[in-house]
């Protein structure tokens, strides 16, 4: 694993470029693309941080498909997983999205708004466990969601799982996105940079915890850099 910044699971720039070229950029929505745009604009090459396109169409159709009407995303940053799961919802459909980083929210917002999807946005602007533990202290708000998105901070997502258990509705979806870590899971510790280590380590723990939990189905999806889609089974 070279030391650089590491864009993507797969090994082949190019193949990855091809899925992008031929059927992600021509399918993105036009303001989601504006929203990738204003990232790279603002962030430079953090904008790699965010969900990409091929990951976005992937996101949506399994939106469509669950019929998911409210959903919970935890790690928001310039909106694009948020603007592309506000897209898929019904217009009905509502979305509380939890970043303790509004600033970054705000590049995305005018392209939500354009896109005419804002009225199905509660932006919490707070620490990610203290606003789960805000919804839980409600207690009208367990089982309340469809489906959950957490893309947050890595090493939290332990802590994250019990408490999105409770929200998410029996049959209902938690997806982990960044699951393969830059494909740092599945190499030793000393082979990769050091500044991803904590997340490598954290990433591998959640992925044994998530496997040998047993109130969910789970799926690995190589996509992006690694979903874990986790079923509420009971
Ligand atoms: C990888 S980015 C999210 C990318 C986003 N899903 C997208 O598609 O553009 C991670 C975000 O999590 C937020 N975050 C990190 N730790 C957090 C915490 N403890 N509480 C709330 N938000 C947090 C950061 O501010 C950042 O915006």
């Amino acid at each position: 694993m070279a030391d650089t910044v590491i864009k993507t699971i797969l090994k082949s720039e190019a193949l990855q470029k091809y899925i992008l070229d031929t059927t992600a950029y021509p399918r993105e929505h036009e303001q989601l693309k504006e929203i990738r745009e204003a990232t790279f604009k603002k962030y430079g090459d953090r904008a790699l941080i965010s969900v990409p396109p091929d990951q976005g169409l992937f996101l949506s159709m399994l939106l469509k498909m669950m019929n998911a009407k409210r959903t919970l995303e935890i790690g928001v940053y310039t909106g694009y997983s948020l603007l592309t799961t506000a897209l898929a919802l019904p217009d009905d459909g509502q979305i509380v999205a939890i970043d303790s980083n509004q600033e970054a929210y705000e590049i995305g917002l005018p392209f939500i708004q354009k896109a005419g999807v804002v009225h199905k946005i509660n932006f919490i602007k707070l620490d990610a466990y203290s606003a789960l533990n805000e919804m839980l202290s409600n207690g009208n708000n367990e089982m309340m969601f469809d489906f959950v998105f957490v893309d947050a901070d890595k090493p939290n997502y332990i802590k994250y799982h019990e408490k999105v258990m409770k929200l998410v509705k029996i049959g209902g979806v938690i997806a982990y996105d960044n699951t393969l870590w830059y494909g740092s899971v599945a190499e030793r510790e000393n082979e990769v940079p050091k500044p991803f280590r904590a997340n490598r380590k954290a990433i591998i723990d959640l992925n044994n915890r998530l496997v040998s939990d047993l109130r969910l189905e789970i799926s690995q999806i190589p996509i992006g850099d690694g979903l874990t889609l986790c079923r509420r089974i009971v």
